[in-house]
């Protein structure tokens, strides 16, 4: 059993649901947990709740941000979660446009994100686009409209605290790169953990031919992957990224096989990275769910914090039911 203290309202609703001890209203909360809120909730840690990175101090006014993104409309982002196998897909929906980003795309991104942070049972996450490419970037169109600084700053802002919820999500995600992924798009495909090619992809950080560096995160992430000195040539020569490069440098995690879209069979490459994918995401939620916090934060935290986080979610699986059956059989790992 654990001990909770929680001071927001929203906390009072996790808690409440397996709690049998509430405080007064507007007062601190301290409720009790069971194994089964410690299993199923989200890490405690303020970081990695559904927070957003950014706050009003920051001028970041979401649902602001939200009315203004939607008067660029076109396209859509889908999420079809399948129950069984814990596997959802979200595809990136714009084929006309190559899959860029429309501005109610942006938002949409944010709602299917916030989707996944209620989905509980999931283990992994496929991000693609549709019609057989990534996605190239923002709408030019819409980007054009917003050319201004104040705009820029908020759909940054907005498209960060998106991909990095996503990033921060619970589940193996792997971005589907096939066609190309450009701009934005390259941006999206680094805030996956790992990225899977087609042999005839590429990845490519053009910003610098559009006067930019990266707004979405995606110079930050980069650098995480790849190293300061493969980001800056990425970012600095606006580089080709194609999967033999993208292996060399550690970009991409996997090329698939040639040939399903000349047979006609544009879904080859979705079976193929759920197979990749499975490998991962093969067992009880809890336990994958956990090994991804863990990942998270000793991707984002300092040490300290980090081994505190760690310590945290070995508490949600020490002594659950997939431990327990580990032990109650003859282990061999062979
Ligand atoms: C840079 C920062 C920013 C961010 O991070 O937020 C961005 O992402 S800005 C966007 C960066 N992306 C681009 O600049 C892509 C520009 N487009 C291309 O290079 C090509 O269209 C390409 C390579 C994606 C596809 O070339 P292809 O010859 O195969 O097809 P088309 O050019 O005929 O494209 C079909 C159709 O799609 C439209 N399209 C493609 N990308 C975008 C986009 N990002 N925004 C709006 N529209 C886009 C293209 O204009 C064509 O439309 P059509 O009406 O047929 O002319």
């Amino acid at each position: 059993m654990g001990v909770c203290i929680s001071t927001t309202q929203r906390d009072m609703l996790w808690c409440g649901t397996v709690t049998q001890q509430t405080a007064h209203k507007n007062t601190m909360v301290i409720c009790v947990l069971g194994r089964y809120l410690l299993k199923s909730s989200l890490c405690s840690r303020s970081w990695c709740r559904k927070s957003s990175l950014y706050s009003a101090g920051h001028g970041f006014q979401p649902e602001e941000i939200r009315e203004k993104l939607r008067a660029y409309p076109g396209g859509a982002v889908d999420l079809l979660t399948q129950g069984d196998t814990g596997l959802a897909v979200l595809t990136v929906n714009n084929p006309s446009r190559m899959n860029a980003f429309s501005g109610a795309m942006m938002v949409e991104l944010e709602e299917r994100v916030s989707q996944l942070e209620s989905w509980t049972q999931g283990k992994g996450l496929i991000v693609r686009g549709a019609a057989g490419t990534f996605c190239s970037g923002s709408d030019l169109n819409a980007v054009r409209a917003m050319s201004n600084p104040q705009d820029g700053m908020k759909m940054c802002m907005f498209m960060q605290d998106a991909l990095t919820r996503l990033q921060r999500l619970p589940l193996v995600s792997v971005a589907l790169v096939e066609g190309r992924a450009l701009g934005g798009g390259s941006e999206l495909s680094t805030a996956c953990d790992f990225r899977l090619m087609t042999p005839d992809s590429v990845i490519q950080f053009v910003h610098k031919h559009m006067g930019l560096v990266p707004g979405w995160g995606g110079a930050a992430r980069l650098v995480r992957l790849v190293g300061d000195r493969h980001a800056l040539r990425l970012l600095g020569g606006a580089l080709k990224v194609d999967p033999e490069l993208g292996l060399r440098i550690g970009l991409a995690d996997g090329v698939l096989e040639e040939g399903a879209p000349q047979d006609g069979d544009e879904g080859a490459a979705l079976r193929q990275a759920e197979e990749w994918l499975s490998r991962y995401t093969k067992g009880p939620a809890e336990v994958i769910r956990a090994a991804k916090r863990v990942v998270s934060s000793g991707r984002e935290l300092p040490l300290t914090e980090a081994l505190r986080a760690e310590k945290e979610v070995f508490g949600t699986v020490w002594g659950g039911e997939a431990n327990l059956g580990a032990l109650a059989g003859k282990t061999k790992h062979k």
